[in-house]
């Protein structure tokens, strides 16, 4: 793709008129010296002590339980690759933005200068006592899945790597409704996926715990397709080595219904978007720059449904969909994890609002006089009002079916939309 238009904005937006995106802000009465005295010592002596004798009482004393960390060592910093931890800061800023605008989750990022498994995880474990949640962020595979896994085993907080099951959960929701406006089904739908990283391998994932069947799943990584006569996989990439006798990209997408692109820029071609057979679904998210852009794709064929990573196309397929709503219903129930059923009730519950009518402020938010489910709508708007309403209570009610919530289903919550067990 070409370079940024809008380099400068950007650079001007993240600048000016201070440096960041983001600032701390005080929620209790603090003018008088009276206040000085409950906000600090002698005060603040009584909630330290309750925390002591009861842990739980940190959730009604301090911001823990409306507090998320998000934590990145840059190694996969979007489709940048490894830019260290600290240039790795603007985008989870930006993911504290997403939280607090769109759900009123709370978030210190935090940039962990380590490419070390067992260092990250240490870290974390130490500071953890302070958040309700943990987000981990762009880091790269197959660490990430150390990291994450060990995490979920050792914290009794949800803890979530959002480019694995947040990008999941969306290439799921945009994919099953994408289908169907393709007279196709998940169960049916031969895929290419792009990438075997951490949002690949979570996404096929998803996509099999939802219907689509391992022998149609095609996971190609920078050597090619993943097959069982390759003895150079991972543990993560293994689980997708089928019997096959397909080996290149071009071989896989001659015959793809499906193309995810969890990969990086630039990665496929137009000519391999042509031989894909009819009505073919094109999503290419690596971000900020897709595997091909949607201009190229279209220019091959006028009869796919093309969605990307990014804000200035229709069908933005990113996780900011995901991530703020999937913590509010865990923060809010005080879930101990975040589970498999939790992300399929939250895919379902996306995917069914952008079966509905969309309202006034999506549109105005868009500049569109019509918006409609159809093959530039297949996916809710990050802007959507409704998101709110959807996403929360499918999750919240998911994590009390499986066990995991520590509370009761808020009082304050709709009923949820779409129901969790439901397939
Ligand atoms: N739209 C969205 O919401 C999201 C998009 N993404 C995008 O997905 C991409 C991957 O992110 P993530 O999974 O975190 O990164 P990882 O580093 O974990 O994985 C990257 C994967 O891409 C593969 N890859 C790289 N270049 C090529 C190539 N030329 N052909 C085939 N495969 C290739 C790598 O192959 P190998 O294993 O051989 O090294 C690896 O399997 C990024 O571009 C990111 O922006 C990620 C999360 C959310
Ligand atoms: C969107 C996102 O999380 C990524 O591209 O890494
Ligand atoms: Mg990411």
């Amino acid at each position: 793709m070409a370079d940024y238009s809008r380099k400068q904005e950007a650079l001007d937006y993240h600048a000016k008129p201070k440096p960041g995106k983001l600032a701390i802000s005080v929620t209790k009465p603090f003018t008088t010296y009276g206040e000085l005295s409950l906000a600090y010592t002698p005060g603040v002596a009584e909630p330290v002590k309750a925390i002591r004798d009861n842990p739980e009482d940190a959730y009604l004393y301090t911001s823990k339980g409306n507090l998320v960390a998000v934590i990145s060592n840059g190694t996969a910093t979007l489709g940048l690759g490894n830019t260290g931890a600290l240039a790795s800061k603007p985008v989870m800023e930006g993911k504290a933005v997403l939280f607090k605008k769109f759900a009123d989750v709370n978030v210190f990022d935090i940039e962990l200068d380590t490419e070390d498994p067992k260092e990250f995880i240490e870290t974390v474990v130490r500071i953890a006592p302070t958040f309700g949640g943990i987000n981990l962020e762009d880091i790269a595979a197959p660490h990430c899945f150390e990291i994450e896994q060990t995490l979920i085993e050792r914290l009794d907080i949800p803890v979530f790597h959002d480019d694995q099951h947040g990008t999941a959960i969306i290439v799921a929701a945009g994919l099953i409704n994408a289908l169907e406006l393709q007279g196709k089904t998940l169960a049916d739908a031969r895929i290419v996926c792009m990438g075997a990283g951490a949002a690949g391998v979570a996404s096929m994932k998803l996509l099999l715990e939802m219907g689509a069947q391992l022998e149609n799943v095609f996971m190609c990584d920078s050597k090619g397709v993943i097959h069982s006569d390759r003895d150079d996989l991972s543990e993560q990439k293994a689980q997708f080595a089928t019997k096959t006798d397909l080996r290149t990209v071009d071989d896989a997408m001659a015959q793809a219904d499906v193309f995810v692109g969890l990969s990086g820029p630039d990665t496929v071609s137009k000519a391999q978007i042509k031989s894909m057979p009819a009505k073919p679904v094109v999503f290419a998210l690596s971000n900020p720059n897709p595997e091909i852009s949607p201009e190229d794709a279209k220019s091959v064929r006028d009869d796919l449904i093309m969605a990307t990573g990014r804000s200035d196309y229709p069908n933005q397929v990113n996780n900011v969909l995901g991530f703020p709503y999937i913590f509010r219903g865990a923060l809010d129930v005080r879930a101990r994890r975040i589970n498999m059923q939790m992300c399929v009730a939250a895919a379902r519950a996306m995917g069914e609002l952008a079966r509905q009518a969309v309202p006034n402020s999506v549109l105005e938010a868009h500049d569109q006089k019509q918006m409609a489910f159809g093959p530039d709508y297949i996916i809710p708007s990050p802007f959507d009002p409704r998101l709110i309403d959807f996403i929360p209570p499918a999750v919240a009610t998911a994590a009390i079916e499986t066990g995991v919530a520590r509370t009761e289903y808020p009082s304050h919550y709709p009923q949820p939309v779409v129901d969790a067990t439901t397939d």
